[in-house]
């Protein structure tokens, strides 16, 4: 089976929702065009990092996030991977990524596990405490939020359940660049695991942001590679490679866990 991939590389209007919701829309109705299986959007995308508004600006259970997708699964009959938004619950407020089937049916919520003490995530926002698996069309895939690509035992704690496709949506500044190629090119070599991993694009007042979504196979190497402005990103996933590149090397197979 293959899938064929769209990455919405969007700029973000800080603090702004309507005007989020109104931009994701155009780039996606341009991104059907080429007929996607999956697509796949950045961090926090209805508000960026307006942290200091989030009570004010976060969306309640992410009932209107879901419903705008939902729409959007059906009309188009695309799975989305919702990239993460700020939610507010009676918990406190969660960044959390959110999965819709492409019969608009809502899959999953996943909450970002390490919160970002440079962007002052800890401040504002509760750490998640649940995984991030979940599948379309019988493939277990797995979902990640920026910072988490920083930890490869809660990735490879996802592909020893049997994940063969790990999507992480980002606002990674450009200053780090070179971390974010290294991080996820590494995390599909050591996974032998698809990554595909969406930017922002832009700026807001605290950062600039680096842009260079990519769509990476299990052998690392780089399918496709956005730049720095606002684009759409496509690529193909086949599904044989996963088994193809684990049975040549079986890192899987060869692990010792019971020395670590
Ligand atoms: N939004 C984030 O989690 C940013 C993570 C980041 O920039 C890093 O260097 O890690």
């Amino acid at each position: 089976m293959n899938w064929n991939i769209a990455c919405i590389q969007m700029d973000i209007a800080f603090g702004k929702p309507e005007t989020n919701y109104t931009a994701a829309e155009q780039l996606i109705e341009q991104a059907v065009q080429s007929k996607p299986d999956v697509l796949v959007l950045p961090e926090l995308w209805t508000t960026g990092y307006d942290l200091t508004r989030l009570e004010e600006i976060a969306d309640v259970e992410a009932k209107e996030t879901i419903s705008f997708l939902q729409k959007i699964a059906k009309k188009h009959h695309v799975h989305l991977v919702g990239g993460s938004i700020a939610q507010k619950t009676k918990d406190g407020i969660y960044n959390t990524m959110l999965m819709i089937n492409n019969k608009g049916e809502f899959i999953k919520d996943y909450d970002k596990l390490h919160l970002f003490q440079l962007m002052d995530e800890h401040h504002f926002l509760q750490p998640g405490e649940r995984d991030g698996l979940f599948t379309f069309d019988d493939k277990l895939c797995a979902g990640f939020i920026c910072y988490d690509i920083r930890f490869p035992e809660w990735l490879r704690a996802h592909t020893t359940k049997g994940a063969e496709v790990l999507f992480v949506s980002a606002e990674w500044p450009k200053p780090r660049l070179d971390h974010w190629r290294a991080l996820l090119i590494s995390r599909a070599i050591e996974n032998q695991a698809y990554v595909v991993a969406v930017n922002r694009t832009g700026s807001d007042p605290n950062n600039v942001f680096a842009g260079h979504s990519l769509i990476i196979d299990p052998w690392g190497e780089i399918i496709n590679e956005a730049g720095e402005g606002v684009e759409i990103l496509t690529g193909t996933i086949d599904f044989t490679k996963v088994h193809e590149v684990r049975n040549k090397i079986p890192v899987f197979a060869d692990r010792r866990p019971e020395f670590y």
